[in-house]
């Protein structure tokens, strides 16, 4: 397995791309099976996540290729023929549980394998099932599959109220509606940028939709939706990713690409934390003020508040802060497997329950540590940039779910990172 050693390396300065998002790309890619014509989706990160749901699509039958080195991708679901998505893929990504909605509503029948739970927390699926539900789908636990059929003449719209926020069923939700006949509303919808992405995306395909980006979204059904081309949204994790990297070393670095409306939440932390967000003609352009961050608590929550998806990366740059920051993870259960790595490279960090306690401690030191997912993986490297000495990161595969180029990247920003292949 493949690691990767960072040494800490003083201040960074330049600029550093920013990719489509991950998350963004795949529910836009399972949109392709809600119509016969093309989809193509520009500006595709090029992650392994990519790959396992282009695995998923061709295994229903769906065409996809890659063109541009990866970052375009045409597909197109002509002859699905096969409506099961099988546990050995859908066990790699949980995203996979996303072909649901568009089978069923498409061509009325669809098997879909449970994903199971994974590191972060248990991460059920209630609430996409009982969305579909709402729709008309009648829904069948047999085996680890969710066996699903539409009633004769297709799913028809319907009103559903989710009991709290979820990405993933809100998207599965709003793809299957498209489709169905009449009108559903979705209430305590998410409002991600990545909602906002996809209704983007199925408008152009000729869906109807009003509210994305709200907490209630309307969508009238159609017969049928067409092609279209659609340029992947940024990855505003990816984005803030990156936007701690100065943070945690000094120096300045542009973030190409970078929108604040992406990270307001997250860009409000580093202010108060001393970290200057300036918008530029190209993206953001991020500096910290003085020689060390302040303490600051961090609360996550759904969008537009701060995101999981940064609360690793935000409790490495505040192990070096002046003071006691509080970070309390209030979307997944088990979500700070980081820390005792953290610990190992001289953290202060006291977790209970859903809240972890850091004490800012003046100098990381580097040590061997071990990535457990894909955010804790980023918050090992992020350590290691301001670190003393050598930080080698094993287990890098989770790393590829979610970044692209992470070397290159850095280095062009003047980091001291290698990635050591292991045969
Ligand atoms: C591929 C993708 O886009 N992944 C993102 C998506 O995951 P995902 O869509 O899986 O996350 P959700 O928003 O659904 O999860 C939020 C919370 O709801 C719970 N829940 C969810 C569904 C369900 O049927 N029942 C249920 O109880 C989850 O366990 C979790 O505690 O949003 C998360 C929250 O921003 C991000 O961390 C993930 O990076
Ligand atoms: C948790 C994440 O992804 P997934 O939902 O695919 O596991 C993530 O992107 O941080």
């Amino acid at each position: 397995m493949d690691s990767i050693v960072v040494t800490g390396n003083g201040e960074l300065a330049g600029q550093i791309p920013i990719a489509g998002a991950k998350n963004a790309c795949l529910t836009l890619m399972p949109a392709t099976l809600l119509s016969d014509e093309p989809l193509t989706l520009t500006n595709a990160p090029r992650l392994s996540d990519i790959r396992t749901m282009t695995d998923l699509l061709e295994s229903l039958g769906a065409e996809v290729s890659r063109l541009q080195d990866g970052q375009v991708l045409a597909m197109s679901s002509h002859d699905l023929n096969n409506h099961r998505a099988d546990y050995d893929i859908v066990r790699k990504m949980r995203a996979s549980i996303l072909v649901l909605g568009p089978m069923l509503a498409r061509d009325g029948h669809a098997v879909v394998s449970l994903p199971g739970g994974c590191a972060i927390g248990a991460r059920p699926v209630d609430l996409h099932l009982r969305a579909l539900e709402a729709l008309g789908a009648d829904l069948e636990l047999k085996d680890g599959y969710v066996h699903a059929k539409a009633p004769t003449g297709g799913l028809h719209g319907g009103r559903i109220d989710f009991p709290l926020v979820s990405v993933g069923a809100t998207e599965n939700a709003l793809m299957a509606a498209t489709l169905a006949r009449g009108t559903t509303i979705i209430t305590n919808a998410a409002r991600e940028p990545e909602i906002v992405d996809l209704a983007l995306c199925l408008t152009k395909m000729g869906a109807r939709i009003e509210g994305a980006g709200t907490d209630t979204i309307t969508i009238e059904g159609v017969d049928r939706l067409h092609g279209a081309t659609h340029p992947v949204v940024t990855d505003r994790i990816e984005l803030g990713t990156y936007m701690l990297a100065p943070a945690i070393c000094g120096g300045e670095v542009e973030l190409l690409g970078g929108r604040r409306d992406l990270v307001g939440a997250f860009c409000d932390k580093l202010d108060e934390a001393g970290v200057e967000v300036r918008e530029t003609d190209a993206g953001l352009a991020v500096r910290r003020r003085g020689d060390h961050v302040k303490a600051v608590d961090v609360t996550t929550e759904p969008f537009p508040g701060f995101p999981t998806d940064l609360q690793a990366q935000m409790m490495a740059l505040l192990c070096t802060a002046d003071g006691v920051s509080v970070l309390e993870e209030k979307i997944f259960e088990n979500r700070f497997m980081h820390a005792p790595e953290l610990l190992r490279m001289g953290a202060k960090i006291d977790v209970h329950g859903g809240t972890a306690t850091v004490t800012g401690v003046k100098q990381l030191k580097g040590a061997p540590v071990m990535a457990t997912d894909l955010r804790a993986s980023v918050s090992l490297i992020l350590a290691g940039l301001a670190a003393d000495g050598e930080t080698t990161v094993s287990r890098v595969y989770h790393l590829d779910r979610g970044y692209e180029h992470v070397v290159r990247k850095l280095e062009g920003v003047g980091a001291k990172i290698e990635r050591i292949r292991n045969k």
